[in-house]
């Protein structure tokens, strides 16, 4: 426990806490041994054969949840419980309970093939490796050790018994079938973006009455042993009293590979009206339809936009474009129609129809052009606003909290022109801590928006503006250093999102966390096989 703490913690230190790749060795239960017993009463010492069959081993499932956000809770190796052993007078052994691997929403599941170095043996190849070397004779031996159960002091002479072999022979043949069963049915590969929906299926109308109803567990990945056979199994004309059972075959072990999707590479998080919506619509060029609105909460969902880089740099980016209130926006094009269609009918105002047009966005016509080479891309979001006491589901609450734990970093948008900007980025990160520990250590950027409102009319504000800023600047350098090690703070940076000004150095910046981020996943990949390669022999 101690030392799992101790690995967490340096983990955390190099930023890791957000997993989004992991190996998983699942390993079904183990099938439970059949009995050899007979009945014994009174006045009948030589009663009939009476073990019980073993149970089943545990099967496992996969079951994707909404309550999940990371693979961090999903643990390396598996293991179904074994089924239980059958018992004297016919009573057989229970059947293990599902082992259930909850995994969050967007989890892709693939199943490793044979030759990938990162796939663990399964049990019966580790069993033939334990066989190798042997003489034929000490091979038998312990290939029937493994298979059968027998009459304490009756085993020389179980193996001597014809009818014996031939049910040696048929066990053997049957786990050859299981085992090519299992071969063939094909890799593994799931993309879980729907939660299963109810954890308890109905029931089939057609189904006879008194049948349990069946329960969805999710998904099957690995099939639990069967049990082994109890003794009265074995009854045949030449052996009235068999002394022997078969054990509980192995569960199937399969290796997987769980990958969480990536929601958006990056995240916006700020207060309601901060800007976050104008600021996607202007990093998108205008692509994205994200309402905008001089009031709180008008965002309610996320939406998700792409910045385009292309062989000339940011694409959609105009310096100076204004992206207004969505409704008004609107409401001119609207009324720029109109007077176009007027001015045409006159023939007159052409100069205020040109004008006019200037402060049309032309957010409705597709700014992309696909004959541009793109160089880089990356995904951004526009989340609902953050507000105080949001992690305990105040506001919008903390649903879209869990979306925003899926993207590669985390930008702050705070609005320069309030009083104090400094302490609406103390809340908001304090609202990601305690939502979830860690969580703001994937923040990198604070965009100061809304600067082109201080020091518009020169003078005095822009002495006040300046000092605003420097005040975050230090705020930011004593309080929210990276998790890095190497002392870097978040950058800051002033912009206005509604008039497309300074949001090339954003881009930029972004551009750097996004490759940062993408490389170090990848790096985290190489470095779990090295991890399995020694750390797995048990
Ligand atoms: N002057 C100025 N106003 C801005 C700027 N950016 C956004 N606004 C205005 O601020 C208001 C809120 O903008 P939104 O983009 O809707 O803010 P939001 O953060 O998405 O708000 P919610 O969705 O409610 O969380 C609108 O009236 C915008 O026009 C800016 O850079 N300068
Ligand atoms: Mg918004």
């Amino acid at each position: 426990m101690r030392r799992r703490r101790k690995t967490d913690a340096k983990r955390r230190q190099r930023g890791e806490t957000f997993m989004d790749q992991r190996i998983v060795h699942v390993r079904a239960g183990v099938g439970g041994d059949g009995c050899v017993a007979f009945h014994r009463e009174k006045w009948k010492p030589m009663g009939p054969p009476s073990g019980g069959n073993g149970g089943a081993g545990s099967s496992v499932y996969l079951l994707p949840t909404p309550h999940l956000t990371t693979l961090s809770s999903v643990r390396r190796i598996v293991k179904g419980a074994p089924g239980g052993t059958g018992g004297g007078t016919w009573r057989n052994g229970k059947d293990a309970e599902p082992t259930i691997i909850r995994v969050p929403l967007g989890t892709v599941v693939r199943q490793l093939p044979f030759d990938d170095p990162r796939r663990a043996k399964d049990a019966w190849e580790r069993f033939e490796e334990r066989l190798e070397g042997l003489d034929p004779e000490e091979r038998l031996k312990k290939i029937r050790e493994r298979r059968w159960v027998h009459y304490p002091g009756f085993e020389d002479d179980n193996l001597q018994r014809e009818t014996f072999k031939e049910a040696d022979r048929m066990l053997a043949a049957e786990e050859r079938a299981i085992r090519m069963r299992r071969l063939r049915r094909g890799l593994i590969h799931l993309d879980l973006d729907k939660a299963v929906e109810t954890p308890e299926t109905e029931r089939d109308a057609d189904a006879p009455l008194g049948l349990p109803r069946t329960k969805n567990w999710g998904y099957l990945i690995a099939e639990g042993g069967a049990g082994g056979l109890g003794n009265p199994h074995f009854l045949s004309k030449t052996n009235r009293s068999p002394k022997t059972a078969s054990r509980g075959m192995d569960g199937e072990w399969v290796s997987l590979e769980l990958e969480l999707k990536i929601l958006a590479d990056v995240a916006l998080v700020g207060m309601p009206n901060a800007g976050k919506s104008t600021l996607v619509r202007a990093l998108t060029g205008g692509r994205v339809k994200s309402e905008v609105a001089g009031w709180a909460f008008t965002t309610l969902n996320r939406v998700v936009g792409v910045v385009r880089i292309g062989p000339n740099g940011w694409v959609g980016g105009e310096e100076g474009k204004v992206y207004d209130e969505t409704a008004l926006e609107q409401g001119r094009l609207r009324e720029g129609m109109d007077v176009r269609g007027y001015v045409d009918g006159e023939g007159e105002n052409s100069a205020s129809d040109a004008s006019h047009q200037e402060q049309v966005p032309d957010s409705d016509r597709p700014s992309y052009d696909s004959t541009i080479g793109e160089k880089f891309r990356f995904t951004i979001t526009d989340n609902p606003g953050l507000i105080e006491h949001a992690s305990e589901n105040k506001g919008l609450g903390h649903s879209f909290l869990r979306s925003i734990e899926r993207s590669h970093a985390l930008v702050y948008v705070v609005d320069l022109s309030c009083d104090a900007p400094w302490e609406e980025l103390r809340v908001l990160r304090d609202e990601l801590e305690k939502y979830r520990e860690g969580m703001s250590g994937k923040a990198r950027m604070i965009i100061a928006n809304k600067a082109d409102l201080l020091g518009a009319d020169g003078g005095e504000d822009v002495e006040e503006a300046r000092r605003k800023l420097a005040r975050l600047e230090d705020f930011v350098k004593t309080e929210m250093r990276l998790e890095d090690g190497e002392g870097r703070t978040l950058d800051v940076v002033p912009v206005s999102a509604k008039y497309s000004m300074n949001l090339r150095k954003v881009v930029d910046l972004m551009v750097g966390y996004v490759e940062e981020a993408r490389s170090k996943v990848a790096l985290q990949e190489d470095n779990e096989s090295s991890l399995l390669q020694d750390g797995f022999e048990d």
